[in-house]
């Protein structure tokens, strides 16, 4: 005979960015919940992903400054070193105090259940974790997404890191080879050459982080080869060979192998939907696995929607949790808010950092509309001067007919931070000549970015 299933208001499939907010939101309103984690509470962002890495870039920046200590009149008795073990347990304390801290709030929500297990399908309206048989007439979906490893040659001959793994690793590295030359390449990259590794970034496309403007990555790679990163770019047909306890990286352009102790794959996400049952449930997906969503994050089913990195339409933490916040104000708050509303932005963290916001300069001419450009490098932005950081730039896009702002980098100290002066002035739909005229606070990044406004050349 079947188990009954046991019913609540809601599922709720996966603990991400998104899905404990709405938990807390729905049973607030009091519905009662089954919110479903099969691992950890948080997610990618607080286990393996921003946070534990924003925390070894911290650690990799205190290194890195310390050996520059003599370039501010500092001097060290000795030289500079790292302690691995060190360095996981401060990052593993950050993700720690933050998945308790989620756990807690979970614990206090009203009506809310968590079911530890994986998640699946039955039908439309039930889904079965383990033995149990959970059933709701709304079932939204946060599971996220994974480290893509493609089956190249040998890879299923050698043991490698992803972004997950990594997490467990404290030892240095004596070489690690990063595979893979876009976002979370180079975050690690930089970090574990700070720490001592050998660091070796394997590329195939022409230039790092592709999806960025060609001066963006020109800047990266010039930024890291100035540090020890040895890059190679246009690496065609990789394969991978065990040798003993090392990887040779063997790829066509360069017949001598890279002999690496340790091997990081960084080659993409793949969305969490090839076990969720999907089918049972008549949930539509792209060819990329990526379910298909309208722009208020309702799936092919109508009582099933679908938030963060699964469904396509973002790939990061502030994304996923905008996603909770549509869902939200279109359920309970008689508000019809929808994706379309977002402005594209995200950071890169590397030393300094990539701030953007809106188009690049390579989409705003691709659009083909006449637009303006103002820019500045580093070297004349006096705080990155006082602060010995002068590498990077910064620059703005208009529109050279409505002065609409249509994007900006800040690729140098502070930029994660410096660009949202730009991004909520977009938000606002303010003309660039608010930005002209505003008057910021000296020494600042953020302070050359009325200048630059203020600047601006065609765009040719
Ligand atoms: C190395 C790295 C660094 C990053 N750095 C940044 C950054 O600095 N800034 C930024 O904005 N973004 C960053 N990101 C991206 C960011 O982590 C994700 O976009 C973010 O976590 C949003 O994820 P999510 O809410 O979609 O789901 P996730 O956080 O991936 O959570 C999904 C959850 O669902 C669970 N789950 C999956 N399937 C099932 C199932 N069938 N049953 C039950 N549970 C299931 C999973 O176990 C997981 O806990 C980074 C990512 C990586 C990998
Ligand atoms: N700071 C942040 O916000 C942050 C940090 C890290 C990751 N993330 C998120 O994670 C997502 C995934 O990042 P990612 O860097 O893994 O993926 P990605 O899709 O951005 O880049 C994958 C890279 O691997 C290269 N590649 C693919 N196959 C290859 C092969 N066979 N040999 C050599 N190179 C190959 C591609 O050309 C590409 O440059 C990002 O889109 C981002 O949203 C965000």
């Amino acid at each position: 005979m079947t188990a009954m299933p046991k019913k609540f208001d809601v599922i709720i499939i996966g603990c991400g960015q998104a899905g404990p907010s709405l938990a807390g939101r729905l049973s607030a309103a009091g519905m009662s919940v089954a919110l479903v984690e099969r691992k950890l509470v948080g997610g990618t962002c607080v286990n393996t992903g921003c946070m534990p890495t924003k925390a070894m870039v911290a650690s990799a920046y205190a290194a890195h400054l310390a050996r520059r200590a003599a370039d501010y009149g500092v001097m060290l008795s000795g030289p500079v070193g790292v302690d691995m073990k060190a360095i996981k347990a401060r990052k593993d304390k950050v993700s720690n105090d933050a998945r308790k801290g989620l756990e807690e709030w979970i614990a206090s929500m009203p009506g809310c259940t968590l079911f530890r297990g994986h998640a699946r399908f039955e039908d439309p309206h039930t889904v079965r974790v383990g033995e149990e048989l959970l059933a709701a007439d709304r079932i939204f979906l946060n599971v996220g997404g994974r480290a893509s490893v493609p089956e190249l040659p040998g890879i299923r001959d050698i043991s490698f890191l992803t972004n997950s793994s990594i997490m467990d690793v404290d030892i240095l590295p004596e070489h690690l080879v990063v595979v893979g030359g876009s976002y979370i390449s180079l975050e690690f990259a930089q970090m574990f050459r700070r720490f001592g590794s050998e660091v070796t970034v394997i590329e195939r496309a022409p230039r790092l982080i592709g999806r960025e403007d060609e001066d963006v990555s020109s800047t990266i790679l010039s930024m890291f080869e100035k540090e020890g990163v040895t890059v190679h770019l246009g690496a065609e047909d990789i394969s991978f060979e065990r040798q003993g306890d090392k990887t040779a990286v063997t790829f066509a352009h360069d017949k001598k192998p890279v002999i690496g102790s340790h091997v990081l794959l960084a080659l993409g996400r793949v969305p969490n939907t090839d076990d969720l049952g999907l089918d049972r449930a008549g949930v539509a997906v792209d060819k990329r696995g990526f379910i298909e969503v309208d722009d208020q994050l309702q799936t092919s089913v109508p009582h099933i929607w679908a938030m963060g990195d699964c469904n396509g339409k973002g790939a990061f933490t502030h994304t996923s949790y905008n996603d909770y916040e549509i869902v939200a104000a279109n359920l309970l708050d008689n508000d019809p808010r929808k994706v379309t509303d977002r402005i594209e932005a995200y950071a890169l963290y590397t030393d300094p950092p990539l701030g953007r916001a809106g188009m690049t300069e390579a989409a705003v001419r691709k659009s083909g509309r006449r637009a303006l450009i103002g820019q500045r490098p580093m070297t004349r932005v006096g705080r990155a001067v006082e602060k010995g950081e002068t590498q990077g730039f910064m620059k703005i896009l208009v529109d050279a007919d409505t002065g609409e702002i249509l994007g900006c980098s800040v690729l140098g100290p502070g930029g994660d931070e410096a660009v949202h002066c730009v991004l909520d002035l977009m938000y606002a739909k303010a003309p660039v000549k608010t930005l002209q005229r505003a008057v910021h606070i000296h020494p600042n990044v953020a302070e050359l970015l009325p200048t630059i406004a203020q600047e601006l050349k065609p765009l040719v």
